[in-house]
């Protein structure tokens, strides 16, 4: 399928000399919901300002359905549709004024119909005539995404957009995010929320300190997040890990006191009930056992640390 946005090496350092992305290279599917996962600060706003032309890069090229971005801002954004994190809205303007305005804003004539089905969707149809002030902080939210969808882009951004809300806001926006994809928008989000790329995405991104870490298929990806650890505190401390245990891959922590082995917790199989039962036979004691789930943080360490040994190996 061809890209409908296609990023490279994009780089971007701000006035400050802070480096926010560097040379990212990107390629989005036409029709497909993607996930930037990325800590605080990894540059993910940053990344959706380029490509929506708020912010300009220090170099590469980007290209939304084959407009460059930076030579023909204006036919590429009108592609777009952009639901940022903070609200952006004049709040003495009614719900359907600020989509008619904002669908003008791109050249398109007024289409009630449109208007009416967003509106619907997003459960603002009997708020349409409200001042956005009179709205509570969800309602004003789904405006976001009203006024972003006003002129029926082919890409929406939702930038962070579960980040405060509640459990049915939550609810209706996949509702819709699932609505749209079935009428053919692609689909770009941020998020911190490892869950929410599990609900939703085709293909993850994990980025870090401006750096894109990873692309997967979420599948993939999810499966590398369901690794688990055990850890057995042991009754008498072991010096190496026993014969006949290779199979678990194990390692000792703790100088000796600690056995740990890691299994996949989407597996069939985890290799858990054998490994207890091989340590009984071997007569190796324990007197408890904890495990834990890596979390979307470990797998950003290991990345990182494994870039890091890397780019050392390199230099070395
Ligand atoms: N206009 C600016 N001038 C200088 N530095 C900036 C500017 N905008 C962002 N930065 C810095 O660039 C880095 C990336 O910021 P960005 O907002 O893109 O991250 P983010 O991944 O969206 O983070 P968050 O999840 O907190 O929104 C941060 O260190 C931020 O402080």
């Amino acid at each position: 399928m061809p890209s409908i946005l296609s990023l490279t090496q994009v780089s971007k350092t701000y006035a400050s000399g802070h480096k926010a992305l560097d040379h990212v290279d990107l390629e989005i599917r036409r029709g497909e919901i993607f996930a930037l996962l990325g800590p605080n600060g990894a540059g993910k706003t940053s990344l959706i300002s380029i490509i929506c032309g708020i912010v300009t890069p220090s170099s590469g090229t980007i290209l939304v359905d084959g407009h460059d971005a930076i030579r023909h801002p204006r036919q590429a954004r009108s592609l777009i549709g952009l639901v940022p994190q903070e609200l952006s809205v004049d709040m003495f303007e009614t719900v359907a004024a600020t989509m008619r305005f904002s669908r003008g804003l791109f050249g398109k004539a007024p289409d009630p119909t449109h208007t009416e089905q967003v509106l619907r969707d997003l459960s603002l149809w009997d708020k349409r005539n409200s001042k956005i002030m009179e709205l509570s902080g969800g309602m004003k939210r789904r405006v976001l995404i009203a006024k972003a969808l006003s002129h029926e882009p082919d890409i929406l951004f939702l930038d962070e957009p579960t980040a405060g809300v509640d459990v049915s806001l939550r609810r209706d926006m996949w509702t819709m995010i699932g609505k749209l994809r079935e009428r053919g928008v692609t689909i770009i989000l941020t998020t911190h929320y490892i869950e929410e790329a599990e609900e939703m995405a085709d293909r993850v991104g994990v980025i870090n300190k401006g750096q894109l870490l990873l692309v997967e298929e979420k599948a993939a990806l999810m499966k590398k997040l369901g690794k688990r650890e055990m850890d057995l505190a042991l009754v008498e401390p072991l010096a190496q890990v026993p014969a006949g245990l290779e199979e678990w891959h194990l390692t000792l922590a703790d100088e000796g006191h600690r056995l740990r082995y890691t299994f996949d917790a989407q597996a069939e199989r985890t290799g858990i009930p054998s490994l207890l039962r091989k340590l009984a036979e071997l007569g190796i004691g324990f007197k408890d056992l904890d495990t834990s789930k890596s979390s979307l943080e470990d797998i950003f360490v290991d990345l990182v640390e494994h870039r890091e040994t890397a780019n050392q190996g390199a230099a070395a």
